[in-house]
């Protein structure tokens, strides 16, 4: 049986039944408690004669963020029905560790904040509980590959559109999304910026993926039947130059993602068409690869950023990244002042992107001599190497904050130092 601990989440609460149980004949309230935990059912009821020191123990265990009422002390002994998963046990039997004293006067109020524990300060969960981690495209693409590598044992979920991704976690049916931002061929992922500014949710992690493309078609098919090759706009960028080595003569189509391109091709048995996608992707739609690791550098990757509801606590004991956009105010030299509070400090910035600023795209300058000049508005992403838990990243944003009309921390979190294996296979 699974033990709850100090250090587990909260359970969730399913029912919560309170009654006398002898309207004011015995000095007890009869409180039967039911919570979810995980895929286990504990349920614990506080019958006649059940000491107090148990009652509240137990009760403050398995509802650790939940009060309940309770009208006087009293009693000894015996009197706890517990069951698990329907099984009928002694609540001694649980194995529960307490976490403390209840107050005399319970309350049942909605749930308690609850204490900040070591988990909280990872951007993985260390309970038991699967992860659930959206991401855009189905089995077989990159980015599920990336939400394994970031979170091993997750569940995997795949979603139609990156939006898809991101509603996901704010409507609580996933706990992550894994977006990729950029490639070290193809560049920046623009709309995947952008989506960052419009939705809330925080940074809390980040992977660099290493990409290993192929070819693929149905079997039997020979690559001089081919007359096309679809894939992710992305992936076609990455494998330009090889697919004219290859001497194809086809033409380039997008889709959304690598492995739908594959499930494309499978699905209404188009021999004339390949899909760049992973070998993983070729298992799984039954196709076979024509050619392996097409794309155009063999150390190709993919840097993906995890996005939670919840922003991580920034620590000091390890390399963590923090990434800010910003828009510069009127004046002279702003992005160079802005950019200097980072320079100052010995902080390097690891990338700088642009975007038009969607909400006053263009500036109009007027000037009665030479007529009006026309400058466009951005809003810049700028990725440092620092924590938000040291001093001389708090004090760089301080000054940031006076050359900007707009600034938001996306997320502090640990950098990926993963060793690196470019001849990675996914
Ligand atoms: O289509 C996929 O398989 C994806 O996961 C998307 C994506 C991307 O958006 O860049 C991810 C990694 C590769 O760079 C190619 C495509």
């Amino acid at each position: 049986m699974k033990a709850l601990s100090p250090y587990s989440p909260a359970p969730s609460f399913t029912t919560l039944i309170r009654r006398p149980s002898f309207p004011r004949l015995l000095p007890f309230h009869s409180v039967a408690v039911q919570c979810a935990y995980g895929p286990e059912t504990f349920s614990v009821q506080n019958g006649v004669g059940l000491s107090r020191a148990d009652w509240q123990s137990s009760c403050a265990i398995l509802a650790s963020n939940v009060v309940s009422e309770q009208q006087s002390a009293g009693g000894g002994g015996g009197g706890v029905v517990a069951s698990v998963n329907g099984h009928k046990t002694n609540v001694e039997n649980l194995n529960l560790v307490p976490i403390g004293k209840i107050s005399d006067t319970y309350q049942i109020t909605k749930p308690q904040p609850k204490p900040l524990t070591i988990t909280d300060f990872s951007p993985a969960p260390m309970h038991g509980e699967k992860l659930r981690v959206a991401y855009q495209g189905v089995p077989g693409a990159y980015s599920e590959a990336a939400a394994g590598k970031a979170y091993p044992n997750c569940e995997a979920i795949p979603c139609d559109q990156f939006e898809v991704a991101f509603q996901a976690v704010e409507l609580w049916i996933a706990d992550r999304a894994v977006l990729p931002v950029e490639n070290s061929l193809g560049g920046s992922i623009h709309r995947n910026y952008d989506l960052l500014l419009r939705h809330r949710l925080h940074i809390v992690g980040e992977v660099q993926f290493p990409v290993h493309h192929c070819l693929l078609a149905l079997p039997g098919v020979r690559k001089e039947y081919l007359n096309r090759v679809i894939s992710h706009p992305q992936a076609l960028a990455q494998c330009e130059l090889t697919l004219t080595k290859l001497g194809l003569n086809v033409t380039r189509e997008a889709v959304d993602d690598t492995a739908g391109a594959a499930e494309y091709i499978a699905a209404n048995n188009l021999l004339n068409t390949a899909a760049i996608a992973s070998a993983r992707a070729a298992e799984l739609y039954g196709l076979q690869v024509i050619a392996d690791g097409i794309q155009d550098d063999s150390s190709n990757v993919t840097r993906f950023v995890m996005l939670a509801r919840d922003p991580i606590i920034p620590r000091t004991d390890r390399p963590f990244k923090t990434s800010i956009v910003f828009a510069h105010d009127k004046g002279t030299s702003a992005l160079f002042k802005v950019l200097s509070a980072f320079a100052f400090r010995n902080i390097s910035l690891t990338k700088i992107e642009s975007r038009p600023h969607r909400n006053c795209p263009i500036r109009l300058v007027d000037d009665a001599n030479v007529g009006t000049a026309k400058h466009f508005e951005y809003m810049f992403y700028v990725d440092f190497e620092a924590s938000m838990a040291e001093t001389r990243a708090q004090n760089a944003l301080a000054e940031v904050q006076e050359f900007t009309s707009f600034l938001r921390v996306l997320g502090s979190y640990p950098m990926d130092m993963t060793p690196w294996s470019p001849s990675g296979g996914h």
